[in-house]
């Protein structure tokens, strides 16, 4: 008796535990692992939240690579990382991927540690090429025969780092395969004028028509139509120049295959085989459809690129994001102050700029996965004139560090840096936290290093800082505010001065950003105990307001920092080093609450707070051995 429809399709899935098992599956298995792989990975994200669109589109392309090539032996390095849901559940963790993205479960991205499938670390855009040629090279200098493929979106070639890669990859020579996942979109639809020649090249059906037609007259003419054939497919070389993507790889030396259809697994099998064979650098360019299989997404990939869980009904509603205020924020300052130019790279939405770009589209500027260049370009902006604002979240900030120094800081420009995710960001992890800003901000001249206590009080800042003619760090947490009233307008703060939240007799409390509540939760606590702590918000960790800070501190004789930062250089040691600077260190005693010299994995933000012991209980209890 044959088996229903839907025994096949849970057998496939059954069967797959290790890329082994996919090679001797028929094409029509394939496809049903398929639809299994969109179901698995549909009903998780709904749990879990993840990356859920860049995973669906991904799936065919998955199965294909995985079947031709052999993993662990050959290595595949996923850029971004953020679409390996089905590389994971095919590579020996489908049973724990109703884990995903939890504390002591698999990670959203791919990690070393976690897979000897997974080859390489991602998270941040655009590594992909350079890292697999590195492993190319080590593979040829070992005589390794294993085949290396990096994995890039057409976002992620939007980041210069991706052409350091091919620039040096086509010039060596190497065998490396380079798989371009072309789906139109970055996380909002994708920019740039490389985007825009990709999408005119493959539009131009009229040259896949033209061709067609005239193979079909050519072969039409008796006995000579072969050689003629033949003839037009050698000359097709220079009409293919001028019309499609090829054109681009061609010139940094890869050959380059495609387009192929990126949910035909026979066509994508067939051509992993071809390029398998194929020596030297080589470019499949593959198109795919964001969020494929799941309507939704397909509809609306920007939305579903990255999702929570889905919230119950009744679950009570969230005051207003620290990204939402800062978004509304600039419009309304935008309305006033016509310098003002918004500039995010690639994430519009996640930064709240969206409302300011359909209002203001001459004063926004979505500059691609460029970091190192939003921020050079607003030096030049600001050379003009202009006051920009580079919304960007502080984990991608890092990659435009030397920008920030050299082109900025340098020259004592007026750029606003808004650091969105500054501080444990949660489930995605290690990658994404932002815990060094404030340590790389506060060490640069000229830079000003401000956090807000809440979401009102980043009005007041973002104010400020547009009002200071000087560069400024502005970083503040990712997700809902405390519910602080959003009253009157954004006023200019006191430059460098803090805020005295509370007197008290013996200790302070001394908090930065989400800090602040954390003090004062933990200063009702040991009011509780019996303590009199006083409580400091210090809105500036650069300038610091040493004179309210110090006189606190000689005041209670010991002192308490918290931030959500390391604590190497950061807020808490700008404090130690005042208190060194003024010779109080023989008076006061000090403890500082941040996180250690370790990188912080995925979780909740609630229970990393309380893992890394940056929360008020940590800091409680820092206070109370100051005590003993
Ligand atoms: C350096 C850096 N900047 C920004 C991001 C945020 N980000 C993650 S995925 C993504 C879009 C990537 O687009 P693409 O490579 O085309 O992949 P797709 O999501 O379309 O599959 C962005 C901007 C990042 N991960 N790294
Ligand atoms: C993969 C990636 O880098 C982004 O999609 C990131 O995960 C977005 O983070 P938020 O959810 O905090 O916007
Ligand atoms: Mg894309």
């Amino acid at each position: 008796m044959s088996k229903s429809k839907s025994e096949t399709e849970d057998s496939v899935l059954k069967r797959v535990s290790s890329p082994q098992d996919l090679k001797g599956l028929t094409l029509d298995e394939m496809n049903l692992l398929a639809r299994e792989l969109r179901q698995t990975i549909i009903s998780q994200v709904r749990v879990t939240g993840g990356h859920l669109a860049p995973s669906l589109g991904v799936v065919e392309l998955t199965l294909a690579l995985h079947k031709v090539f052999n993993l662990p032996k050959d290595k595949i390095v996923w850029d971004v990382g953020h679409q390996t849901y089905a590389h994971k559940i095919l590579t020996g963790r489908k049973d724990r991927f109703n884990t995903l993205r939890q504390l002591d479960g698999i990670s959203g991205f791919p990690k070393r540690s976690e897979n000897p499938c997974d080859c390489f670390d991602t998270g941040h855009s655009s590594t992909s090429i350079s890292a697999a040629l590195g492993m190319a090279v080590g593979k040829h200098l070992q005589g390794d025969p294993g085949r290396v493929i990096a994995v890039i979106g057409d976002g992620s070639l939007t980041a210069g780092m991706a052409y350091e890669g091919l620039n040096q990859a086509g010039d060596l020579d190497e065998d490396l395969i380079v798989v371009l996942n072309d789906n139109g979109m970055s996380i909002a639809p994708n920019v740039g004028a490389l985007n825009k020649f990709m999408s005119r090249a493959l539009s131009g059906k009229a040259y896949q028509g033209f061709r067609k037609d005239v193979e079909k007259v050519l072969r039409g003419v008796p006995g000579i139509g072969k050689e003629l054939i033949d003839l037009a497919r050698r000359s097709e070389e220079s009409l293919k120049a001028f019309s499609t993507p090829g054109m681009l790889f061609e010139a940094f030396k890869f050959n380059y295959l495609g387009p192929v259809d990126g949910h035909r697994l026979d066509r994508l099998t067939e051509t992993f085989e071809m390029v398998k064979r194929l020596k030297g650098p080589v470019l499949v360019h593959v198109l795919t459809q964001k969020g494929r299989g799941y309507e939704p997404a397909e509809l609306n990939p920007a939305h579903y690129h990255g999702v929570g869980a889905v919230k119950a009904k009744d679950a009570p509603k969230q005051p207003p994001s620290y990204t939402s205020v800062f978004g509304r924020t600039m419009v309304e300052l935008a309305g006033e102050n016509k310098n003002i130019i918004a500039l995010t790279a690639a994430m519009p939405e996640g930064t709240g700029l969206t409302e300011f770009s359909q209002k203001y589209p001459e004063r926004f500027k979505d500059v691609g996965i460029a970091e190192q260049h939003a921020v050079t370009f607003a030096a030049g902006l600001a050379c003009e004139g202009y006051q920009p604002v580079v919304a960007i979240y502080s984990t991608f900030m890092q990659r435009a560090y030397d920008q920030v120094v050299h082109d900025v800081c340098l020259q004592n420009l007026p750029v606003v840096f808004a650091l969105d995710r500054g501080g444990i960001v949660g489930e995605d992890g290690e990658t994404h936290q932002g815990l060094l800003d404030i340590s790389y901000m506060r060490c640069v001249p000229n830079m000003a290093v401000m956090a807000p206590a809440d979401e009102d009080e980043l009005r007041h800042m973002l104010k400020t800082a547009l009002e200071h003619k000087s560069p400024v760090t502005l970083r503040y947490p990712r997700g809902c505010g405390l519910g602080a009233e959003l009253k009157g307008k954004p006023l200019v703060l006191d430059w460098g001065k803090a805020e005295l939240r509370r007197e008290g007799s013996d200790c302070l409390l001394l908090g930065i950003g989400v800090g602040v509540k954390a003090a004062e939760d933990a200063a009702f606590k040991l009011q509780e105990k019996g303590h009199d702590p006083a409580v400091i918000n210090a809105r500036f960790a650069k300038p610091l307001d040493e004179e309210l800070i110090c006189a606190w501190a000689e005041k209670t004789g010991r002192v308490v920092t918290i931030e959500e930062n390391v604590l190497a250089g950061g807020f808490g040691s700008a404090v130690l080093e005042c208190l060194n600077n003024r010779n109080l260190l023989d008076k006061v005693k000090i403890r500082r609450v941040g996180v250690g010299d370790t990188f912080v994995r995925h979780g909740s933000q609630a229970q990393l707070r309380a893992l890394y012991e940056v929360d008020a209980d940590a800091l409680e209890k820092a206070a109370l051995e100051l005590f003993d």
